[in-house]
């Protein structure tokens, strides 16, 4: 294993600015000086074969080698019809059907958002292509359901591949001009931050300086629109929420990522001249959503007969979000990709001139409490749930959430219209027949 060292540590160590990439003289030559060396009897011969083997195997079979790529192709056609035929696939997903229409890469295209805008940008005209590594972080066969009922009857091709795999991002960029990236990948969820906080500066932030240090050094960079979170708002106690106020006080360590991805945006934006839109999202809930939210993790343990916890602040204080129904964060996010003004820099040159700089709020701006959400979904459920009132524990929750919508408004049209009411209607009906047709098939 002390063998294998150089050349694994080769493979961790590829710098994420592609272009960078240089084998290390050290471990390149240590390995030819040590075969040289070592080559000499029958018995060492027949280890060497063996350490390359397992070098071959190794390199090829992990998850952040610089061959993603090829690693797709392992089928049995060969490897190079096989690289042809994704690179056709994503060649066509990502041609608009009018010569209006945009080119749009989503990251994060298996996931709650980046699902249902990647469809509606199809839908409407506009090529995609998704982006996702179907991390762990939550059921994969939900994100696999997604693709297969959502995304491929849609027409939307889906790479999987990590945002910080700089080499098959260059392939992507240079496969395909993207005028514009819906960026959505991240590490989501406040509480699991206690758990596992370095998971949140590898997607949050690593992830997101490795994409920007892509998109910044094409010859023509695509305007981003990203997720940013009403978190950031931490514990600033002014409602409703406006753009202006403090984000200096975050309370988990997923809002200070979030909090730090608008500080990067803001830099890449000045120096590289990149248009970019943080778009602040505030508890979107609705149909495909995520497990480890609250509304959806209560609608199942409601079913299942298992207590919930309802949150409360100190003196018995009301404990609320402004839940924001999927269809108008997605419209939001449509709107946010037309009105997205080109970028100046390229080539990773300086901009020219100034380029746009936005963060706008995305919320419902009618705040519900945690208690009003429980109700609503007994009342769907037909349920009544085994409640336990609890303090808010001190990991990442903050009292309420209230957007100001104002700049949405102007900037965007946005006018939501889904109430949380409504919006769990339709949540708890998909809820239904999702597990429904799961529990049938598994029988
Ligand atoms: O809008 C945002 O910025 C964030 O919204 C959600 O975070 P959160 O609003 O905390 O959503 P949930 O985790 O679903 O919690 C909803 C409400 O239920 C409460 N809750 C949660 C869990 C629980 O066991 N009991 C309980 O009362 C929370 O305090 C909160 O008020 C998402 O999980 C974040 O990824 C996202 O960025």
């Amino acid at each position: 294993m002390t063998a294998l060292k150089p050349i694994l540590n080769h493979i961790d160590n590829i710098p994420s600015n592609a272009g960078k990439f240089k084998p290390e003289k050290s471990s390149v030559y240590y390995i030819h000086h040590r075969l040289r060396f070592q080559t000499s009897s029958p018995k060492s011969l027949l280890w060497w074969i063996v350490f390359l083997s397992l070098i071959l195997m190794l390199f090829f079979l992990s998850p952040t080698s610089t061959t993603a790529p090829l690693r797709r192709f392992r089928t049995t056609t060969s490897p190079s019809s096989a690289l042809s035929k994704w690179k056709t696939e994503i060649e066509l997903s990502a041609k608009p059907r009018s010569r209006r229409g945009h080119t749009v890469l989503v990251t994060g295209a298996v996931g709650f958002v980046g699902a249902h805008a990647s469809v509606a940008l199809k839908r409407r005209g506009d090529g995609v292509v998704g982006l996702d590594n179907f991390n762990r972080y939550y059921d994969v066969a939900l994100k696999n359901s997604r693709k297969s009922e959502l995304l491929d009857r849609a027409g939307v091709f889906v790479v999987k591949g990590d945002i910080n795999d700089d080499v098959l991002l260059r392939e992507l960029f240079g496969l395909v001009h993207f005028t514009h990236v819906l960026h959505l990948a991240a590490q989501a969820g406040v509480r699991y931050a206690m758990v596992n906080p370095n998971s949140y500066i590898k997607s949050n932030i690593d992830g997101f300086v490795n994409l920007l240090e892509v998109v910044k050094s094409t010859i023509a960079p695509p305007a981003i629109v990203w997720a940013s979170s009403s978190s950031v708002y931490g514990l600033n106690s002014k409602v409703p929420f406006s753009e202006k106020d403090r984000t200096d006080q975050p309370a988990s360590l997923y809002a200070a990522t979030k909090k730090a991805g608008e500080a990067i945006a803001h830099a890449y934006n000045h120096i590289h001249g990149l248009s970019i839109t943080g778009l602040r999202f505030f508890t979107v809930y609705g149909p495909w959503g995520r497990p480890d939210m609250a509304y959806f993790f209560f609608t199942k343990d409601i079913l299942n007969r298992k207590q919930i916890s309802i949150f409360e602040g100190a003196n018995h204080g009301t404990v609320a979000r402004d839940f924001t129904y999927i269809d108008d964060v997605v419209k939001g996010c449509l709107s946010a990709i037309d009105s997205a003004k080109k970028s100046v820099g390229r080539n990773g040159r300086k901009k020219k001139g100034e380029a746009q700089f936005r963060i706008i709020n995305l919320g419902n701006t009618s705040p519900v409490s945690v208690h009003k959400l429980v109700m609503t979904l007994e009342k769907l459920l037909k349920v009544k749930a085994k409640k336990k009132v609890v303090l808010m524990p001190r990991n990442g929750d903050v009292p309420l959430t209230h957007a100001d919508i104002s700049l949405a408004r102007m900037e965007l049209g946005y006018k939501p219209t889904v109430d949380l009411e409504m919006g769990l209607k339709k949540f708890v009906q998909w809820y239904l027949e999702y597990y429904d047709a799961r529990k049938k098939s598994s029988w």
